[in-house]
């Protein structure tokens, strides 16, 4: 299918009326969300996705801005035919608190002092960002997200949604995260706001009238560039080359191109980046840490999500191991749970490029069809007693060919086929418990179709019936609704 863009597209803006209460114990009010949405919500409200943007990202995830030069920063994974696509889902993305593109940050204006709030703005934390855009879904009338999603800081959200608000979502998919910080990623964010706080441009974080802190922001964004990216891939991108020169000057200008580079990063994000906002989502990032007690098996103890965790081979910032730690955790409370590693050069920022494996991924995971969404509920079955000639009629009757067998409670014992009802006449046996098959193939309703459909082939059975763990019939599955479902797609 073709892959497009949403097209233009513009951030709207959502006012919490009521009082934001932040884990610090403080109160935040007139809190804005800013927000984009690509798709429509349907009717039922059940396919909304929400997209959560990492540390230096916003609302605008796809589509683009008019007279803008590059389009949202997720465009490769948001619209038409992509694996968060639009003409299937309701796409929300929101700006987080305590960031600068729209909702409420220390750039804000302080109801109170009509000014800035600067570092008046109190500290908050990933579980107040998800508190703020909880209350956006909840505006949309939304009871449970479809999905949540996002990289990094992201990732952090999706976590955060999922011990927060269980029942709210049903797949969650955090990228390139961790469930809390490490000390390595605590230092690297410190080293970066000692950049921003002794820059003597940013005044105690009073610096919106005149110079502005850019020396140490840049400086600060310099530093986290490096861990965005990998070793293999900045030899690739710029090995030992010089930038513009042939030979080194011998001075303290640039003479390398990754110079240039991270020189123009650090000056590219001073100009759409707050520096007082650096440092409230890097202290965001820091605290954040789902365990309790010290156990992240305990922190994940209440997930209900169908989850799929994704992590980069090459993320040095974010290993893997933090993801296979939130593996482990999930697994060690019987979570649905799955994962998967990019394979990929460019490192952390791996989950804003590699669009072709990242929506391979997501795309399956989200259009995943479990049984429960395709078994036909109603089912007839025949009581272990029932004579044969009732049991070919019944068939007659329901155009069915299988029969479950059941006790008087419903228990499941057998199952009788149109083939077992020839070999009784051919034997002239009647009795239905001698002629049933008693050692009957079942499945769960919570089973994947692909899972279901090598059993039935394994067993060269055309019909299974939908059990739960007392044996008791919730439905029945053939090969008939599994090729149609796949003819559909
Ligand atoms: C999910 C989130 O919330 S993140 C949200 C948004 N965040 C960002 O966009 C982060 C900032 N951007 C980035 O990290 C990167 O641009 C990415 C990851 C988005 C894209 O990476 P890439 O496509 O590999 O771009 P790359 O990192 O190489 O940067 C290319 C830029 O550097 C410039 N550049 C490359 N080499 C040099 C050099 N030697 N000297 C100076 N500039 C250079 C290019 O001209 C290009 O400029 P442009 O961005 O104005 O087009
Ligand atoms: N480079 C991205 C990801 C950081 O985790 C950003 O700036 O937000």
């Amino acid at each position: 299918m073709k892959k497009e863009s949403v097209g233009t597209v513009e951030t709207k803006f959502f006012n919490i009326e009521e009082d934001l209460l932040l884990e610090s114990g403080k109160t935040l009010k007139n809190v804005t969300i800013s927000y984009e949405t690509y798709g429509k919500l349907n009717k039922e409200k059940n396919n909304a996705i929400l997209v959560c943007h990492a540390l230096s990202g916003d609302a605008h995830a796809a589509g683009w801005h008019e007279n803008a030069k590059k389009p949202g920063w997720w465009e490769i994974m948001i619209g038409p035919g992509k694996s968060l696509d639009s003409e299937k889902y309701f796409i929300i993305s929101s700006n987080v608190i305590g960031g600068c593109k729209g909702s409420t940050g220390p750039s804000s204006t302080n109801p109170v002092t009509r000014k800035e709030y600067g570092l008046d703005f109190p500290v908050v934390t990933i579980k107040d960002m998800v508190t703020g855009q909880k209350k956006l879904i909840e505006h949309f009338g939304i009871k449970q997200l479809l999905a949540v999603i996002g990289g990094s800081m992201g990732g952090m959200q999706v976590l955060e949604w999922m011990v927060s608000y269980p029942k709210m979502v049903k797949k969650a998919i955090p990228i390139a995260s961790t469930a809390n910080s490490s000390p390595q990623q605590i230092a690297f964010n410190e080293v970066g706001r000692q950049a921003i706080v002794t820059d003597p441009a940013w005044k105690n974080g009073n610096y919106y009238i005149g110079e502005k802190p850019k020396n140490g922001l840049s400086l600060a964004r310099m530093i986290a560039h490096i861990t965005y990216l990998s070793d293999e891939s900045m030899y690739e991108k710029f090995g030992r080359n010089l930038q513009d020169k042939e030979e080194f000057s011998y001075d303290f200008t640039l003479d390398f191109q990754v110079e240039s580079y991270l020189h123009y990063q650090g000056e590219s994000f001073v100009k759409r980046f707050d520096a007082n906002s650096y440092l409230y989502i890097t202290k965001a990032i820091d605290y954040f840490d789902l365990s309790v007690n010290g156990s992240l098996i305990e922190g994940l103890k209440n997930v209900e999500s169908k989850v799929k965790i994704i992590a980069i081979d090459s993320d040095w910032l974010y290993p893997t191991s933090q993801s296979l730690e939130i593996l482990t955790a999930l697994n060690a409370n019987e979570v649905d749970v799955s994962y998967s590693e990019l394979q990929s050069s460019y490192g952390h920022d791996a989950f804003l490029l590699e669009d072709g494996q990242l929506n391979y991924l997501i795309a399956n995971f989200l259009s995943d069809t479990r049984i429960e969404d395709i078994m036909t509920e109603y089912t007839c079955t025949i009581d272990k007693n029932a004579k044969i000639d009732q049991a070919a009629k019944l068939m007659m009757d329901k155009r069915v060919t299988h029969l479950p067998v059941v006790t008087e409670d419903g228990t499941l014992i057998g199952i009788l086929t149109a083939w077992d009802l020839s070999k009784s006449i051919a034997t002239g046996d009647d009795d239905l418990e001698k002629i049933m098959t008693k050692d009957v193939k079942t499945c769960k309703s919570d089973e994947s179709i692909e899972t279901i459909a090598r059993r039935m082939k394994k067993y060269d059975i055309s019909c299974l019936p939908v059990v739960d763990d007392d044996l008791k019939i919730k439905g029945i599955i053939t090969t008939d609704q599994i090729s149609h479902l796949l003819t559909k797609t």
